[in-house]
């Protein structure tokens, strides 16, 4: 009896022995696979797992220790991610979260582009802004925030209009491009410099409470922004955050979801949003992933025969500025209009009737007293005439409009005129902001 036991544990260690020793043999024929398939796969460098160790400096190692430890990230995408460059257009919304992940997760070179200056209305959404640095161009205010949070990545700013004039001077330079601005005449001039450089287009928009996010011109079937559209939306179409409103956490997921993509395509990690456009809606935290076209074969600027080889004119071919800044719209004639501080004698010596054409959300921020909210939209459709029916008999009574810059007022201003021709009817030149800057210096700008 006590003789079988002693065979059957000199057995059972003798097996586990052979056994460990094939284990062991298994995983050095494993882990030499390994490193012979990401020699091959990785065509950006042929270091050694040690020579790749050797680079990373002790600081690098704890700062980014929490990716580091990744399996599909590791070293290798550590090093890949600080020999990396990454020009981010617009240091607004979307582009300061972005820069925000993009230096802190170990970029090596991150370019700014923007020609603002940091507003308080900025703040909100803009993150890596202060109050301290509201009038500071938006580029290096970015900078001293990025640095403070990363003093080994380097930042340079471009603190000027990204235009046909300077954008290839500037885009060639990088890596990856993530297009964080708001206007479309912006985004066909970056997706043209982007294809004709061959640099990938991470491309995000916010408004409301509603975002998307793409990347265009990547890999050999993914579509650029022409393909998807060949021609610019009307005008009328577009809205922008200084009109149409957005809530900060919007942007922050989108801005953060670009630099997500720009590290995966820099890593070559997981699969890169090509071919596809992810439709975030915050109001039911739904996110939609849906499949668009591929490379359009006579798309004028990405196809094997382009007819554009050269940058254009952005802002004729859009019919739109690329900057929000100084752009009023000039629709009436100088006798159509009142300025604010003769509008300030006439009604303190006239009666008259005041229409604000704002949306009731922007009324409820401020308002003149007098002032009754009709919104452009019931100025255009005519249900307006019902709200105001009576009032409007009088042809005797002056009628001004007003809204907040003195576009919109404009625009109800010519269809009024053209339902009552008889009518005096004018708009409030330059709208609250210039009533503000120009009677009243304590009534709130926004
Ligand atoms: N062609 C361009 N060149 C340089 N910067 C640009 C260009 N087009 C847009 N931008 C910048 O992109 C940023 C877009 O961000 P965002 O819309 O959040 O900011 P904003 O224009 O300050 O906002 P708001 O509309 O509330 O004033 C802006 O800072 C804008 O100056
Ligand atoms: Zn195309």
């Amino acid at each position: 009896m006590f003789e079988s036991e002693a065979v059957e544990k000199g057995r059972l260690r003798q097996e586990i022995d052979e056994l460990t020793a094939e284990l062991n043999a298994k995983k050095q024929r494993l882990s030499e696979l390994v490193a012979t398939t990401n020699h091959v796969d990785d065509d950006n460098d042929a270091l050694s797992p040690n020579q790749i160790q050797g680079k990373l400096t002790n600081d690098d190692i704890s700062r980014y220790s929490r990716q580091l430890i990744l399996p599909d990230f590791g070293v290798r995408g550590q090093l890949k991610l600080k020999k990396s460059s990454v020009l981010i257009v617009g240091a607004g919304g979307l582009g300061c979260p972005a820069a925000q992940y993009l230096a802190g997760a170990g970029c090596g070179h991150v370019g700014l582009v923007d020609y603002d200056r940091v507003d308080k209305s900025n703040l909100h959404r803009q993150t890596l802004h202060t109050v301290g640095r509201v009038g500071m161009h938006k580029t290096e205010s970015a900078k001293i925030a990025l640095l403070e949070l990363n003093p080994h990545c380097l930042i340079s700013c471009h603190s000027r209009l990204l235009s046909r004039f300077t954008a290839m001077h500037i885009i060639r330079d990088y890596d990856v491009v993530l297009d964080c601005s708001d206007n479309v005449a912006t985004r066909y001039l970056l997706n043209d410099a982007c294809v004709m450089l061959r640099k990938p287009l991470v491309s995000g928009s916010a408004l409301k409470l509603d975002g998307q996010l793409t990347v265009y011109n990547y890999g050999a079937t993914g579509p650029c922004y022409r393909c998807i559209y060949p021609v610019p939306p009307p005008p009328e179409a577009v809205t922008n955050c200084g009109d149409g409103g957005v809530l900060g956490a919007v942007t922050g997921t989108i801005g953060s979801l670009q630099a997500l993509e720009a590290i995966k395509i820099i890593v070559g990690l997981g699969d890169v949003l090509a071919g596809r456009l992810l439709i975030f809606d915050g109001s039911t935290l739904q996110f939609r992933n849906i499949r668009v076209r591929s490379k359009r074969v006579n798309c004028h600027v990405c196809s094997a025969q382009p007819l554009i080889t050269e940058l254009i004119d952005y802002e004729q071919f859009c019919g739109m500025h690329a900057t929000d800044k100084d752009n009023p719209l000039q629709l009436l004639d100088p006798e159509q209009r009142i300025d604010a501080v003769d509008y300030n004698t006439l009604q303190q010596e006239q009666q008259h009737l005041l229409i604000d054409v704002r949306q009731p959300a922007e009324f409820e921020i401020c308002k003149l007293p007098p002032a009754v909210n009709v919104p452009l939209a019931q100025i255009l459709d005519d249900s307006y005439l019902k709200q105001l029916g009576p009032q409007l008999e009088s042809k005797e009574l002056p009628i001004v409009v007003l809204c907040r810059r003195g576009n919109d007022s404009q625009i109800a201003v010519q269809h009024m005129r053209n339902r009552f021709p008889e009518h005096s009817i004018r708009d409030l030149e330059g709208g609250l902001h210039a009533w503000s800057r120009l009677v009243d210096h304590s009534f709130p700008i926004y």
